[in-house]
C-alpha cells in the first residue's frame, strides 16, 4: 500500500536522504562510535550497525546493508513540551529512552542528525493523523486510538544498501535485507528512486514495490494482524538491490506505547467470530518476536522456511 498527498514536502525527504548518504559514505571509524554493541544501557537502541553484521533471515544470505536506528524519545516529539518530560508516568518511563545522554545522536554530526530528526518529527505528526483514519476503518471512534500513541513506540531504521553483484552466496539467495515481517502495527517507509523493495503476495509471488516519488509505502506489522484478528495481514517483505547503485531507505516503525496492552479489537469482529489471538503487552510482544527470531537462527522449534515467520506469531 502506498500513501501520497501526505503533506510532508519532498524536499524534507531528499535532504534527509542526502545527509544520510553523506554519513554512510564516511569512513567506518567515523561511524563506529555510534554503535553500542549493546554495551550501553540502551533499552534496545542500537545506533549504527556496520555491513555484514545483520542476518534477518537465515534461509537467505547475510543482509548487505548498514543501518542507523533509534527508538522513541519524547524529547524529539513535537506533541510534548520540555516540561512534560518531568511528568511522564513511571509505567511509561520504564520503556522509553530519555536517559541515554542523547545516544545515538550524540555520536553523529549535526549535518546528519539535523535533517533526519526534522523528518522524524514530521512523520510523527503524519502517523498520528493516519492512526485516526485507521481507527475509523476499524470501526472505532476517530480518536479511539489516540491515547495509545501519546508516548508511542516509533522506532526508525535508516538503511544504506550498497549494490549487490552476485545472486547467490553459499547456495543462498543474496539479499540486501532478508524476508521478514515488521513486529508492530505498521511501518511508514520512504525509499529513494533506486528500487529493490519486494513484497510477498498471498500466492507466494514476490512483487516489486516500485518507488513512486512523493509516496510512502505502508506495511502492516504482526501486532496489527493480531489486533485485527487477521483482517489486516502483516506484509512479508525484503530488499534486493541489484541496481548497481547505492540505495537508501528510512523505515518508521509504528507501535502503541510499549506499556500498552491490546487484544483483538471487539469492533473488528463479525457476529459469532472467534478471537484468534490472545491479548499481549506491546513490550512482551516485541520480546517474544525477538526470541522467535533467535529460535529460528538456532534452528529450533517447528519453524521451517515454507512457513513465513509471521505465521508463528501467536
Ligand atoms: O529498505 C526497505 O525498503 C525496507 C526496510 C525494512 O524492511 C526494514 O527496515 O524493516
Ligand atoms: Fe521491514
Amino acid at each position: 500500500m502506498y500513501i501520497s498527498h501526505h503533506g510532508i514536502p519532498l524536499s524534507l525527504f531528499q535532504t534527509a536522504r542526502n545527509a544520510s548518504l553523506d554519513w554512510f559514505r564516511s569512513p567506518r571509524e567515523a561511524k563506529l562510535p555510534a554503535n553500542t554493541n549493546n554495551s550501553l544501557k540502551n533499552k534496545g537502541v542500537v545506533g549504527y550497525r556496520p555491513r555484514q553484521t545483520q542476518h534477518i533471515n537465515p534461509w537467505e544470505s547475510v543482509d548487505v546493508r548498514e543501518s542507523f536506528s533509534w527508538r522513541y524519545d519524547p524529547a524529539y516529539d513535537p506533541l510534548h513540551s520540555p516540561s512534560d518530560l518531568d511528568n511522564i508516568p513511571d509505567e511509561v518511563k520504564r520503556y522509553i529512552d530519555h536517559d541515554n545522554d542523547g545516544f545515538p545522536w550524540s555520536r553523529t554530526p549535526k549535518e546528519f542528525s539535523g535533517p533526519v530528526i526534522e523528518l522524524y518529527q514530521a512523520v510523527l505528526k503524519l502517523g498520528r493523523e493516519l492512526v485516526r483514519v485507521m481507527a475509523l476503518a476499524l470501526g472505532l471512534e476517530e480518536d479511539g486510538l489516540d491515547g495509545r500513541f501519546e508516548f508511542p513506540d516509533v522506532g526508525v531504521a535508516v538503511n544504506y544498501y550498497p549494490p549487490i553483484a552476485a545472486t547467490k552466496e553459499e547456495g543462498k539467495e543474496k539479499v540486501s535485507i532478508g524476508s521478514h515481517t515488521d513486529f508492530q502495527l505498521f511501518t511508514l517507509l520512504y525509499q529513494d528512486s533506486v528500487g529493490g523493495l519486494q513484497v510477498l503476495d498471498r500466492e507466494g509471488q514476490w512483487l516489486n514495490a516500485r518507488p513512486v516519488e512523493g509516496t510512502l509505502v505502508v506495511n502492516f506489522g504482526d501486532y496489527m494482524q493480531r489486533i485485527t484478528n487477521g483482517k489486516w495481514v502483516s506484509t512479508v517483505h525484503r530488499v534486493v538491490n541489484n541496481s548497481g547503485r547505492e540505495r537508501l531507505s528510512m523505515a518508521f516503525f509504528w507501535g502503541f506505547g510499549l506499556h500498552e496492552r491490546c487484544g483483538v479489537l471487539d469492533s473488528v469482529l463479525e457476529e459469532g467470530e472467534e478471537k484468534k489471538y490472545d491479548e499481549v503487552g506491546c513490550w512482551e510482544w516485541v520480546q517474544r518476536r525477538i526470541e522467535m527470531m533467535r529460535e529460528v537462527k538456532k534452528g529450533l522449534g517447528n519453524i521451517t522456511p515454507e512457513k513465513p515467520l509471521s505465521m508463528h506469531s501467536q
